[in-house]
């Protein structure tokens, strides 16, 4: 059994040792400063700790704090070589991990997914091992990138629930305006997105082939895709993702210049 220590159970820590406890054949131990933090994953966590010296314990550390507090958190850990440290803090390069520890540093790019094991994850190709490939699959699906990609990867799946929830919202609040019930709105619009994804993950079809076997010649579907086709909505989406990516390259700026 895997024994994984989630340093930060925040609200991607959080989901990781959800994931993790739901996967099962894990040991998992939780640490963070904040009891109320560690209130909310003592159910799905097999300890709960303050100390983050526990990590020492661990065959894989999950470091899943903010960015701003990475460096200190590293500085107080000592891990040994024959340890893993994943670190999936927004904007902050493998090698500034990598240079304040002894242990293995993959980088990823989890996304909140994580506690449905439905996440999207890229990993760097540096520092990926089997035991870490072993637990992004538990936890959904990964692709490995060039570190070089993983501003863009942030936004796209780390940043992405964000925007897909709105657009659910969107598409819940559609249903609304036009007489439906709010929860019975919000189940057939969020049901709608998670099959879509997953018709899009299992169909060989294209996008667009799948757009078509959706609009019905002269049905309803046409009529609302011609608005769409007409609409602004995909450079919306683009522009949302450049945002998230240009804030993602200004963190990694920051620990740069450090
Ligand atoms: N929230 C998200 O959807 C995603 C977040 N991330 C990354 O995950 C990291 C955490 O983000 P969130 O979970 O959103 O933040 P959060 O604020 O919800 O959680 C951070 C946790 O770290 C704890 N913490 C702070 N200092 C600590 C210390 N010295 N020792 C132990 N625990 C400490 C806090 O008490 C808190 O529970 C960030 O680096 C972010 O870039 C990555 C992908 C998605
Ligand atoms: O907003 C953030 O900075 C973090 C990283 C990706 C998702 N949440």
């Amino acid at each position: 059994m895997k024994h994984v220590s989630v340093i930060g159970c925040g609200n991607m820590g959080g989901a990781f040792v959800r994931g993790l406890a739901k996967a099962g054949g894990y040991r998992v131990t939780a640490i963070d400063l904040d009891p109320d933090a560690l209130e909310g994953v003592a159910d799905a966590a097999d300890e709960t700790t303050t100390d983050s010296a526990a990590a020492r314990d661990a065959d894989v550390v999950v470091l899943a704090v903010k960015p701003s507090v990475a460096a200190a958190v590293l500085d107080d850990l000592d891990l040994r070589a024959d340890q893993t440290l994943i670190t999936l803090a927004a904007g902050v390069p493998r090698e500034f991990v990598a240079a304040q520890t002894d242990a293995n540093v993959v980088r990823i790019m989890p996304n909140l997914a994580a506690e449905t094991r439905d996440m999207a994850a890229a990993a760097t190709q540096e520092g990926i091992t089997d035991e870490v490939r072993a637990i992004l699959d538990d936890l959904g699906e990964f692709v490995v990138v060039d570190e070089s990609k993983m501003d863009t990867a942030t936004a796209v799946n780390g940043s992405g629930p964000a925007f897909a929830f709105y657009l659910i919202e969107a598409m819940k609040d559609a249903g609304v305006d036009a007489g439906l019930d709010a929860e019975q709105a919000e189940t057939l619009a969020a049901q709608t997105f998670k099959g879509a994804a997953e018709t899009v993950l299992q169909d060989e079809r294209s996008v667009d082939e799948l757009i078509d076997a959706v609009c019905s010649p002269k049905g309803t579907t046409i009529e609302g895709m011609d608005v769409l086709w007409d609409s602004d909505a995909d450079e919306a989406v683009r522009a949302a993702v450049k945002a998230a990516e240009r804030r993602s390259r200004e963190l990694a700026e920051e620990f740069e210049n450090e």
